[in-house]
């Protein structure tokens, strides 16, 4: 197995090293270390039996690349085994846990995460479980997936239920983080009825047991609530400007009815409410074919394949990468802001530009890794119905009420996402 671990710097928007990430507000610790993270979701998903000189050429390669991340985590890697004669593999689970905080009992939350399967869940689950609570959680898989969270299984701190939040579910917990529902347009366009009634009723199900366990509920909105803005950038009390038949009706007015229904808990009922609302967000795990642009670029670039801007590429977007998401849900969850939050990244870009930022970054991870990159060209699309013409979030709310601001560079983030799905790629996985 490949030892090296030049680990890859990564820097924050002020320069400074980022080793760790979170930090304690309101009296609640969630600092962890990037390295324990990264072992988690750069980890090698299986070890191939080297039956030619080539695929072990290629395994040590694929090692390496994981390695450059996790500096040497390797107690924690799957003991999995690829054999390439029958393409098969023989399972195993990790080889040990990576260890999680010891809590005092006070200390110790039960918490329910629903969507956790999902690519923001799984890193909030990452989070949780280092931190040492105890951890459920609830997901159909419809674009969630076991592999996300499949390292945890067996943990005593972890639970892992297939449930569509439709139904009713019963549990004893003091906070819960509702994130279900599918959040590319593609996916959330694919079965509209379905969407709707996931925020609908997945909502009123999850406010439900809010209110009987007494648990504090953060509800995952977005910054689809503001439609197609004609406020720039968006501050919370923005009401939005939305078209409630249009294709994208299924989730932006689902998202609003579920904040809606948040608020007539929280006055009816007492319900103990935060409400996020998110801002574009990607990072590693994020499934590769999910339609959104930031996959759909890096995966293109990647493959050499040519990129797809939709319509002029004069629409504008600011996107966060997910730690800095996960830093800001935990520090809404833990203070006292029942207003609606914005957690999102304000360096905004045209798709035209980020197309050529996520081209350029391609190109240069290929050089660092000593490979020949081929220029990809990039190409124009018809441009979706009811596509916002821009988006950037005001977070002055976030930086007063939550002391939170962002603290990765898109660019540092999306050199370690492109690492990410090097190294899938390297596998077999994408
Ligand atoms: O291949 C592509 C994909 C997308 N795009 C464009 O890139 C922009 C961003 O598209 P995405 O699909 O990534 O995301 P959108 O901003 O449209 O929606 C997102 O908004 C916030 C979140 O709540 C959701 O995750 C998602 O709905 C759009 O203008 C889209 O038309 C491309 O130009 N090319």
């Amino acid at each position: 197995m490949a030892t090296s671990s030049s680990a890859i710097r990564t820097l924050d928007k002020s320069g400074n090293e980022i080793t760790t990430v979170g930090f304690t507000r309101f009296g609640f610790d969630s600092e962890v270390p990037i390295d324990v993270l990264r072992s988690l979701y750069l980890r090698a998903h299986y070890v191939t039996t080297a039956s030619s000189s080539d695929t072990k050429e290629e395994h040590l390669e694929e090692q390496a690349l994981h390695a450059q991340f996790s500096k040497g985590h390797v107690a924690y890697q799957s003991k999995s085994i690829y054999h390439p004669e029958t393409q098969s593999i023989s399972y195993t689970t990790l080889s040990r846990f990576p260890p999680v905080k010891l809590l005092a009992p006070s200390k110790r939350k039960r918490v329910l995460v629903t969507g956790g399967a999902g690519f923001v869940g799984s890193h909030l689950v990452d989070r949780l479980m280092v931190l040492g609570h105890e951890v459920t959680v609830l997901d159909n898989f419809f674009t969630g997936s076991k592999t996300t969270v499949s390292h945890w299984v067996g943990h005593p701190n972890f639970e892992l239920v297939r449930h569509d939040v439709v139904e009713p579910f019963m549990i004893e917990c003091d906070q819960i983080y509702h994130l279900a529902c599918p959040a590319s347009p593609p996916h959330y366009q694919f079965n509209a009825v379905k969407t709707i009634k996931t925020s609908f009723m997945g909502t009123l199900n999850m406010l439900g047991l809010a209110k009987r366990t007494k648990a504090r509920f953060l509800i995952s909105s977005t910054s689809e609530v503001y439609g197609d803005p004609e406020v720039h950038p968006q501050p919370e009390d923005y009401w939005g400007h939305v078209n409630p038949i249009g294709p994208r009706a299924c989730y932006d007015e689902g998202k609003r009815v579920a904040e809606t229904l948040a608020y007539g808990f929280h006055r009816q009922d007492g319900v103990d409410i935060r409400v996020a609302r998110i801002f574009n967000t990607y990072g590693p795990r994020m499934n590769p074919f999910d339609g959104r642009v930031v996959s759909n670029f890096i995966v293109q670039a990647l493959r050499g394949e040519d990129m797809t801007v939709y319509g002029d590429g004069t629409q504008t977007r600011s996107f966060q990468y997910i730690h800095d998401l996960v830093d800001g849900l935990i520090a809404l969850m833990n203070s006292d802001e029942t207003r609606p939050v914005n957690i999102g990244n304000g360096d905004e870009f045209t798709i035209g530009e980020f197309a050529e930022l996520v081209r350029d970054i391609v190109e240069n991870v290929q050089r660092e890794d000593g490979e020949e990159p081929r220029r990809v060209n990039i190409v124009y699309k018809p441009m979706p119905t009811d596509d916002p013409q821009k988006r950037r979030p005001d977070t002055t709310r976030a930086k007063q009420v939550l002391d939170w601001e962002p603290r990765w560079t898109v660019r540092m983030g999306l050199e370690e996402m492109v690492r990410y799905y090097k190294a899938k790629m390297a596998e077999g996985g994408i």
